[in-house]
């Protein structure tokens, strides 16, 4: 699979979910033992994701010790994590069920331990069951951007993908 990707200039039609949380109002988990949003995983980032204008979402989420990489700076596999939660999650505002096919990260800036990240998130195009998404990361002034990620996400049906674990899956839909 290609290590870079161009999103279309054409995309199929999307509308927001109509059962999609209201701006400002979080989705719900996925399941509690998600590394990325579980309330109930060990050691996980618990990242919670709220549903923006139109296609669009936010997250935050607090720069632990446990997430250190570099001296004082958070690990880069922790913060692709993030991206990939906060990526993963967006879709579902066109109601759309996700896993991650293809994810990229440009690291931009040292993230230090004990801030908070701030997380925009758009889903850009959908092209058959492909959704593109894209995200970006600051520390508290939005022109300073830390980290930013763009992702292909492959649409799934619940049961065929999950099998016996679909149900807990599908808690995620909006
Ligand atoms: C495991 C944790 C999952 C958590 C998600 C839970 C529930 C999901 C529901 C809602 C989501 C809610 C919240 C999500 C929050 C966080 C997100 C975390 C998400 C993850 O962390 S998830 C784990 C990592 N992820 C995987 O575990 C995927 C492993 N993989 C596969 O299961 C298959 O590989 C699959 C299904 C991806 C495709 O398989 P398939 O046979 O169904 O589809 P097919 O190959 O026909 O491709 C159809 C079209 O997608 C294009 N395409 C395929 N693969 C691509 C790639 N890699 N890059 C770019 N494009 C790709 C083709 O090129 C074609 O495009 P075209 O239409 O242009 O031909």
């Amino acid at each position: 699979m290609s290590t870079s990707f161009s999103i279309p200039d054409v995309s199929d039609p999307m509308s927001r979910h109509p059962k999609a949380p209201a701006p400002g109002e979080p989705f719900r988990l996925h399941h509690n033992l998600c590394h990325g949003c579980g309330d109930d995983a060990p050691g996980g980032l618990h990242v919670t994701v709220y549903a923006g204008e139109g296609f669009a979402t936010t997250a935050e989420m607090t720069v632990e010790k446990w997430m250190m990489g570099g001296p004082g700076v958070i690990h880069g596999g922790v913060l692709t994590a993030a991206f990939d939660e906060v990526l993963g999650t967006t879709p579902l505002i066109i109601g759309t069920p996700v896993v991650t096919g293809h994810l990229q990260v440009d690291f931009r800036k040292p993230i230090p331990i004990g801030t908070t990240l701030h997380f925009n998130a758009e889903v850009v195009a959908k092209e058959r069951r492909k959704v593109f998404v894209r995200a970006t990361a600051h520390l508290g002034d939005p022109t300073e951007i830390v980290a930013s990620a763009s992702a292909i996400f492959i649409e799934i049906d619940l049961k065929e993908h999950f099998g016996k674990y679909a149900d807990s899956a599908s808690l995620s839909r909006p």
